[in-house]
């Protein structure tokens, strides 16, 4: 079976890492208490970060992935080679699925998601496994719908 992502360099990826924990302290977690963080790595090799910004309609809140894309798209970046993610829980935690179709629409099929659990750096520390999950949009949202199925030939209306 092909491999579900791509290669990033070790440095790339604790670099990556980092910056998602620096991001889930600007978390504004103030009704949930859940704080999480994301970092997109850009094909340029910027980081964008992002934490979760909570709204006192409830649903006005923005997840931290999406606020990190948000920020990326919006001054003009567009083109992204990997995104970490991480909570404070101590295990790897997966994107919801609004964010899931959000990263679908800018990130590649193949491009690696890393799922950090909060306690990686000691576990590192402690030479154990760390504990991440390398994953992709492909297998987090199979048989999506994404940009090009709109330009697929339609029956005329
Ligand atoms: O993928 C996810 C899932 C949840 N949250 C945030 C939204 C909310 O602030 C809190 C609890 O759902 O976690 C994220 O940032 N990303
Ligand atoms: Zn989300």
């Amino acid at each position: 079976m092909a491999a579900s992502t791509w290669s990033i360099s070790a440095s790339d990826k604790s670099k990556l890492i980092e910056a998602a924990f620096e991001a889930k302290e600007h978390a504004y977690a103030k009704y949930s208490k859940f704080r999480v963080g994301a970092a997109l790595l850009t094909t340029d090799g910027q980081i964008i970060k992002g934490a979760n910004i909570e709204n006192a309609s409830y649903g006005g809140t923005i997840c931290a992935e999406r606020t990190a894309l948000v920020k990326a798209v919006s001054e003009g970046i567009t083109s992204f080679t990997s995104l970490a993610v991480v909570t404070d829980v101590a295990s790897a935690l997966s994107p919801c699925g609004i964010c899931r179709q959000f990263i679908r629409e800018f990130c590649a099929q193949k491009m690696p998601i890393l799922l950090v659990p909060a306690d990686y750096a000691d576990r590192v520390a402690k030479g154990e496994e760390d504990g991440i999950l390398e994953t992709s949009i492909a297998e987090l949202l199979p048989h999506s719908f994404g940009p090009e199925d709109l330009e697929r030939p339609r029956q005329p209306s």
